[in-house]
């Protein structure tokens, strides 16, 4: 296990641009430890191997064994349109798979939301079709744009209120998942008292009480200031399952995401890897000014 390991680290963390340093500190661990994990002199322990699979969006067969990921198809959707007073969507197709963080890029009014909400079945096409190959009720899971909070409830109380909400009883999960977000210490506070970054941090986590398949977030750091913008992307890292996201946060997607794709008269004009662009050196948003400008200074 040692040696495999040890390389597919190195080779996930270069991907990931992120040096030893880097990735010591997400892991609270030193640096000396990630250079030992990647020498193959000691194996870190299955929380931490948990931690790096979450970070690398990798199943933890990978991650050890080199084991080719699994690449399950989750949606498709087919020839997909829908008008309003104009034509929207023209002709969507689109698959997506298990272990993907997608970010959904594309101007103001381009479609991102009406095609986000014909995923997630709350309105349905003029035309086409979408094939899901989970199960809605059990593997999909929403952020919505607005937080969707009691504000006089503790946080304590909204985490209890959302777990018996989602049927969620395991006690140590959810105790987990509020260490993961970093909401420890805020549980007595009132959630009307949290600051904007704390309340979508713990949207995530409500999101995230039960692991789905897919998770769906609309533009979920709108409004907030950098700092909270920051660490909303920190405690994103630890998502299971595959992820679609409408984000304007172009310096996230390059740390965070693996796919995007940019919505543009109606159809999906440009659908590329994370890696690959950043093998031909440009930033996401380079990627998207340019691809967004085709067609448009002739
Ligand atoms: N329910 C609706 N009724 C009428 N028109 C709508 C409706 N929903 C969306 N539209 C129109 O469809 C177009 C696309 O809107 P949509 O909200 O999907 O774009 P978007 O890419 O998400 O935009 P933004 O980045 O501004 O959030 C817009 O012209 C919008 O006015």
């Amino acid at each position: 296990m040692k040696n495999i390991f040890g390389t597919q680290l190195v080779l996930l963390r270069q991907k990931k641009k992120l040096s030893q340093e880097g990735l010591a500190k997400k892991l609270f661990v030193s640096r000396q430890s990630i250079s030992k994990w990647e020498n193959g002199e000691v194996e870190p322990g299955i929380d931490k191997l948990i931690l790096l699979a979450e970070i690398f969006a990798v199943d933890l067969d990978y991650l050890l064994v080199g084991k080719s990921q699994s690449r399950e198809v989750l949606l498709e959707s087919k020839h997909l349109s829908k008008s309003f007073d104009s034509p929207v969507l023209k002709d969507i197709n689109l698959s997506i798979h298990s272990h993907e963080r997608i970010a959904l890029l594309g101007s103001n009014g381009s479609g991102k939301s009406t095609l986000v909400n014909l995923i997630v079945g709350l309105s349905k096409p003029d035309a086409g079709e979408i094939i899901r190959h989970y199960n809605p009720k059990n593997d999909l899971s929403i952020m919505p744009q607005d937080n969707l909070l009691v504000n006089t409830y503790r946080v304590n109380e909204q985490v209890a209120l959302s777990a018996q909400i989602q049927r969620v009883t395991d006690r140590e999960l959810i105790n987990q998942k509020i260490r993961q977000f970093n909401l420890e210490s805020q549980l007595k506070t009132a959630v009307g008292k949290l600051s904007g970054g704390q309340k979508r941090r713990l949207c995530l986590l409500i999101a995230m009480l039960r692991p789905v398949k897919l998770l769906i977030l609309d533009e979920p750091t709108v409004g907030m200031d950098l700092e909270s913008i920051d660490d909303f992307w920190d405690s994103f890292e630890h998502v299971t399952g595959s992820v679609l996201t409408i984000t304007h946060d172009f310096n996230q997607i390059d740390q965070y995401f693996t796919r995007v794709l940019l919505l543009k008269d109606g159809v999906i004009a440009a659908d590329e890897l994370v890696a690959n662009i950043h093998s031909n050196n440009q930033t996401i948003e380079q990627w998207y000014r340019r691809e967004n400008q085709k067609g448009e200074r002739a």
